[in-house]
């Protein structure tokens, strides 16, 4: 397997509080990685971390197969990143600002600098002022700046903060455009379920500076099965009826009133024919599938929500 990034027992401490803790990223080649968690819990200082602007107080990182160090200036050249809020000259338009980074980076091919303004949609902003920008204006001219020296890796924190529909959508299409296109690897951050679910390839779940979770939406969605919920006055009578009549083995006993049947093609009509002819009350059935916020909530289940 080809990472990116890999983030190897990784602790941060701040005046002895660990705000991450013994952290194992796996970020790979060419993939939308969605960092999922709640404010502070420690996405922002994992994203510092593998932009060399924190060192890990334990553990290693690994940039592109090799270990990052204090020196490791090539490899920082490879990753493109957008980390808290980017700061841009507010006088000065976009393309001033592009030209004054690339001056800065000793980057001097122009032409990336309109091919960029295009890719995110700024190309018609002439002479405006960046101060006279929107956020999500903004947003996209630091989208750009990071993607104005070619990085295989983009990092991008929050992005999609404090945008509306349009600009949220907008950005969206712009992450997988970048992905496809340009096969970008991505680490985009995020508090919201919903906006990783629909971008990313793997998602990392953090809270209170632990990984809990790092899996593939693939995997997810393969598991998301449909079932139908049956609510019963004795659900040990139901399961009866449920394997000696209907010869159904796919089900499962929740509690004393609930059973959940897994099988596929059960009519719920079928079954309740079935069960009201043995003298089985039903009080509720129901068909349903798990959602991805369920299997989500599941993991953090206890203490709040995850997004
Ligand atoms: N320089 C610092 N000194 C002390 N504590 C810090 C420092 N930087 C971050 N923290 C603390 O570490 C925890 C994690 O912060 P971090 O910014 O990484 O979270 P986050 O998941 O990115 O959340 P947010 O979306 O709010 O930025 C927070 O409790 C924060 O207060």
């Amino acid at each position: 397997m080809n990472y990116i990034a890999r983030t190897i027992g990784v602790t941060k401490t701040y005046a002895g509080t660990e705000v991450v803790s013994n952290v194992n990223m796996n970020i790979k080649q060419g993939e939308i990685y969605g960092f999922l968690g709640p404010n502070g819990a420690g996405k922002t200082t994992i994203m510092k971390m593998l932009t060399n602007l924190v060192k890990p107080t334990v553990g290693e990182i690994e940039m592109f197969g090799e270990k990052l160090t204090p020196n490791s200036y090539e490899v920082l050249k490879r990753i493109g990143s957008i980390i808290e809020y980017p700061f841009f000259y507010d006088k000065l338009s976009a393309r001033d600002n592009l030209e004054l980074h690339c001056e800065y980076m000793g980057f001097h091919n122009k032409k990336v600098i309109d091919q960029m303004m295009e890719s995110v949609g700024l190309k018609n902003t002439d002479n405006k002022p960046v101060r006279d920008f929107s956020l999500g204006m903004r947003q996209r001219l630091g989208i750009a700046r990071a993607l104005i020296t070619t990085p295989e890796f983009l990092i991008l924190d929050e992005p999609i903060n404090g945008l509306d529909p349009v600009g949220i959508k907008e950005m969206r299409d712009l992450f997988k455009r970048l992905s496809a296109e340009y096969r970008i690897t991505l680490l985009i951050s995020s508090h919201i379920l919903g906006e990783i679910e629909q971008i990313a390839d793997t998602v990392g779940v953090i809270r209170g500076g632990r990984l809990i979770e790092e899996v593939s939406m693939e995997s997810i969605r393969g598991t998301q099965s449909e079932y139908i919920e049956l609510q019963v006055i004795n659900a040990r009578k139901a399961i009866y009826v449920i394997e000696h009549q209907l010869t159904l083995n796919n089900y499962k006993l929740v509690d004393e009133h609930t059973v959940r049947i897994y099988d596929p093609g059960v009519a719920p009509s079928e079954l309740t024919g079935q069960l009201v002819q043995h003298g089985i009350e039903i009080e509720s059935i129901f068909k349903r599938s798990h959602s991805l916020e369920e299997y989500f909530l599941n993991i953090v289940k206890g203490d709040g929500d995850v997004a």
